[in-house]
């Protein structure tokens, strides 16, 4: 297992400890958050752990099911009390990036819903100031070369996500066009203008809403809250 492998399972399943017997438990997508899913499972085997769980995508829901994990559609919990989930930046204001894996709007509707938001995170993830990884935002296929235009014209230097020939879709059936801007200055006013832009369903810049970051340092976990 090479560095970065051994530290997305370190913190990933450090992650699993912090889910408590009776909680409703938020499930990330992307392969840090697998190992607190795959850990979870194993908690629930050996220790009679009662939880339920809600998943951010159609790919940690297989997994989830695959494990034996209860899960329960986002429509029939009141409330999460704690989702874990991975990220593609951190800064030191816990704001972040999501959506490599192009899982970003279940994944933000889920995260708000939740009393707690904690990421898990490998030493490549902590960065001074987002923007280095590509902004991923999610759009509607009617239309998205207007809004890739309007995101030129700002000077986002998008792209358009492919699979193969083929546009990358969403769980949602839905474009992502990931954004280039190298450093963002300004995350709050950025999200607030990607938004604004008719057809644009989320943007993934995650502000306000990790509570908590598990950082790989090593051959430990740092704790950093907010
Ligand atoms: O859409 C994907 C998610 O936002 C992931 O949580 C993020 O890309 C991190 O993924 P990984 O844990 O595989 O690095």
């Amino acid at each position: 297992m090479d560095q970065q492998s051994y530290e997305k399972k370190i913190v990933g399943e450090k992650a699993a400890e912090y889910i408590e017997d009776g909680m409703t438990v938020g499930l990330g997508t992307g392969s840090t958050v697998a190992f607190t899913t795959k850990k979870l499972a194993e908690r629930i085997k050996t220790e009679g752990l009662s939880i339920q769980a809600v998943s951010t995508s159609h790919a940690t829901s297989e997994l989830a099911k695959s494990l034996g994990i209860p899960l329960k559609d986002l429509n029939d919990v009141k409330k999460i009390d704690l989702t874990i989930d991975g990220c593609d930046e951190f800064d030191p204001d816990l704001n972040g990036i999501k959506g490599g894996g192009g899982a970003l709007l279940f994944e933000k509707i889920v995260a708000v819903s939740s009393d707690k938001n904690i990421w898990v995170a490998d030493a490549s993830k902590s960065v001074r100031r987002l923007g280095a990884f590509p902004l991923p935002v999610e759009v509607l296929p009617f239309g998205w070369k207007h809004m890739f235009g309007a995101m030129e014209d700002k000077g986002l230097q998008p792209k358009l996500r492919m699979s193969g020939k083929d546009p990358f879709l969403t769980d949602s059936r839905n474009f992502i066009l990931d954004c280039h801007v190298k450093e963002i200055e300004d995350a709050k006013s950025l999200a607030k203008w990607l938004n604004a832009l008719p057809g644009v369903v989320e943007n993934g810049l995650f502000i306000n809403i990790a509570d908590q970051v598990l950082l790989a340092n090593n051959d430990k976990v740092d704790v950093i809250t907010r």
